[in-house]
């Protein structure tokens, strides 16, 4: 096999990985330094952020615990207000996506560098997308201001995450690595990666699923989600994180839910225009078959939602959906089709096996 060309930029980027390394949260901090930090998290996972706030002790700043998937403009802004307020030098988000893009949102106005501490398998600690919504629509983009300076990766933190939102979070990670299989600007190093990460998640879901606490599967699906997560951030996403975006965006859809039931449906329709990605996918989920039947499969035996009408998608908004993903072109393997996207929404709402 010949190597094609292809241009490779290595993000500057800290990772700490293994179980029990939060206990190195205040020597990072230090490496950054930082000496105020001001500690985010969601509502739900305040305890955990007043312990990290706990182990910087003079060096935190606070705790600001209103992150909300989405990135609401407003708060943001809150966000904002108060980091500035506190006098923060630092912001240390400890949590999934939301919180996470939380930390971009502040990063993005005050370049205030984020340290990451990633507790569920979204991967956004590890590209610099950031997404922010105002007046009901999500606007992403992309700024290296918001890349995690550190990214702390212990499994210990995601043992508690129900079994549910780790099956569909893991696929949400899957989904990154799959269309950096067929990416245009893909390149070798992120192929690596991707099979990598897909087969640790195509290991890990069903471990969990059996065992939450397992800490040697937990472990293993961060692993996952820390190689998806950087697959997503250095290549181009295709139809799939489209279509995503907008049943997110547009009709308020859950995130990791969303991916879990569109992804086989994404990779059905581009499967004859990318067979080695395919290929690539199948192998890295141990199966015979498809790409988009082994994907079907995982979320489908590990009690994973597989109908978008499950997840309340109403089936008179999918015409709607079809005109939102068809909007801007964007390139993807297989061109962009009105009758067959729809009817991979049909199917998707109904969770038909592709
Ligand atoms: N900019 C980027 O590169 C990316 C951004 N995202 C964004 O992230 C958001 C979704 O993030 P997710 O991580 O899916 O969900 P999330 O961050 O909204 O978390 C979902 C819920 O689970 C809770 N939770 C998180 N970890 C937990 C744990 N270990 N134990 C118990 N509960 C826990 C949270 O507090 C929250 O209530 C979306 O807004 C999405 O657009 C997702 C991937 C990449
Ligand atoms: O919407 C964002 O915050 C940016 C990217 C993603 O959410 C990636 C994804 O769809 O998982």
């Amino acid at each position: 096999m010949t190597t094609p060309s292809f241009i490779y930029t290595s993000a500057p980027q800290r990772v700490v990985f293994g179980a029990g390394s939060l206990q190195h949260l205040a020597r990072e901090i230090d490496a950054l330094g930082a000496r105020r930090a001001l500690v985010l998290s969601t509502p739900e996972q305040r305890p955990q952020a007043e312990r990290v706030a706990d182990m910087l002790g003079a060096h935190a700043a606070g705790v600001f615990d209103r992150a909300v998937m989405h990135v609401p403009i407003e708060t943001a802004r809150e966000a904002r207000e108060v980091a500035a307020r506190l006098g923060a030098d630092c912001a240390v988000a400890i949590g999934g996506g939301s919180t996470t893009g939380l930390g971009k949102a502040i990063a993005l106005d005050s370049g205030l560098p984020i340290l990451a501490i990633p507790t569920t398998y979204a991967g956004s600690e590890m590209t610099p997308i950031y997404g922010i919504t105002e007046a009901g629509m999500k606007k992403t983009g992309k700024d290296f201001r918001v890349l995690p300076r550190t990214v702390i990766y212990d499994p210990e933190l995601s043992l508690g995450l129900p079994v549910g939102m780790s099956v569909t979070s893991g696929i949400n990670a899957i989904a990154h690595a799959a269309e950096g299989l067929y990416a245009v600007d893909s390149n070798p190093i992120m192929d690596l990666m991707a099979q990598e990460g897909i087969a640790a998640l195509g290991r890990a879901l069903p471990a969990i699923r059996a065992t939450p606490k397992d800490p040697a599967a937990r472990s293993d699906a961060l692993y996952g989600a820390w190689l998806c997560g950087t697959v997503l951030g250095n290549v181009g996403m295709a139809l799939h994180h489209k279509l995503c975006h907008t049943l997110g965006g547009s009709f308020n859809l859950p995130h990791a839910e969303t991916h879990t039931i569109v992804l086989p449906h994404a990779l059905a329709y581009n499967a004859g225009a990318a067979p080695e990605a395919m290929a690539k996918i199948a192998k890295a989920l141990g199966g015979s078959g498809g790409a988009a039947q082994a994907v079907y499969d995982l979320a489908r035996d590990n009690g994973a939602p597989v109908a978008l009408r499950d997840i309340g998608m109403k089936e008179a908004d999918l015409d709607l959906a079809c005109e939102h993903a068809l909007k801007n072109q964007y390139p993807n393997p297989r061109p962009l089709e009105r009758a067959a996207i729809r009817a991979l929404l049909q199917n998707a709402w109904e969770g038909v096996r592709p």
